[in-house]
């Protein structure tokens, strides 16, 4: 039986905190670490970014759009980012943010979360439009594989607010509702104070309109996007989540990866210090 992931994100913010470092090999910034914009340029800025990862942040997430847009190419360069951060022992969060009818959901699963499957990682994204209901066999899955799934709550981005904060006929937001599903699946399934399925919840946005209630028992582990080049400050981290703080992983890409091949580690280890003295 594998360890749970919520046992094993306990065990990282315990140890090494709860920054996570995005992999999201832009053109630009290829071009500014000096690389070309392909599948092989890809593959090494992303192993380069886990090597600076190493040691000062336990979690990656490589956004897989970035590898995805050059094809097979881009399948291998991410399946070996993936397995050189899993095989140093950093938890891989796939930014895949898959959904569609169970059936098919269930393949999805398969990839990022199967054991032995070449993209196998330690959680995914996933995109609960057609229901949270129809996720449940990858949370079945990720449960079975002591693995995390991230499904899309409220996002960072301005588009998603007003459909995100829309009431359902319950009262509820929409927000609120998945939450609540998540919830609902972590009690039934949770051994301690953490589930193995989160949320995404943006951390650029003012979570007090979505009406999110009460601190979820078990808490829900939260993905946090939107801190550094989206303009939220990781200080302002229990601010932001308030009675969902405790969960909150801080997750940043650009403002990291725009310190370039030489000042990449720098800025980790930097940024990993004020996440830990913001959630202190
Ligand atoms: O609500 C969401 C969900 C996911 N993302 C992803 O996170 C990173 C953010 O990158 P930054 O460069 O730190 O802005 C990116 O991969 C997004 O696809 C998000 O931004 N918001």
């Amino acid at each position: 039986m594998s360890l749970a992931f919520a046992t094993r994100l306990a065990g990282v913010f315990a140890g090494q905190g709860r920054l996570c470092v995005g992999i999201d090999p832009h053109s630009w910034l290829l071009s500014e670490w000096n690389l070309p914009d392909s599948a092989e340029g890809a593959r090494e800025f992303g192993l380069r970014v886990v090597d600076a990862a190493d040691g000062l942040a336990g979690i990656v997430k490589p956004q897989v759009a970035f590898f995805e847009r050059f094809g097979a190419r881009g399948f291998d360069a991410l399946e070996q980012v993936i397995s050189d951060a899993r095989s140093r022992g950093i938890l891989v969060i796939a930014d895949a943010k898959r959904g569609d009818v169970g059936s098919s959901v269930d393949a999805y699963g398969e990839t990022w979360l199967g054991d032995g499957s070449p993209l196998e990682s330690d959680a995914v994204t996933l995109n609960p439009f057609q229901g949270v209901g129809a996720l449940h066999g990858p949370f079945e899955l990720a449960h079975r594989n002591g693995k995390g799934v991230f499904v899309l709550a409220a996002t960072s981005n301005p588009e998603g607010i007003a459909g995100q904060k829309a009431k359902l006929a319950s009262g509820a937001t929409l927000a609120r509702s998945i939450l609540d599903d998540v919830t609902t699946w972590n009690a039934a399934h949770a051994t301690g104070p953490l589930g193995d399925v989160g949320v995404v919840l943006g951390a650029t946005l003012d979570l007090s309109g979505f009406e999110l209630g009460d601190a979820p028992v078990p808490a829900p582990p939260v993905l946090a996007p939107g801190f550094g080049h989206q303009g939220a400050s990781a200080s302002a981290l229990k601010t932001i989540y308030g009675n969902l703080a405790d969960g909150v992983i801080v997750s940043e890409s650009r403002a990291l990866l725009a310190a370039g091949p030489g000042g990449i580690r720098q800025a980790v280890a930097a940024r990993a210090e004020e996440v830990r003295l913001a959630s202190g």
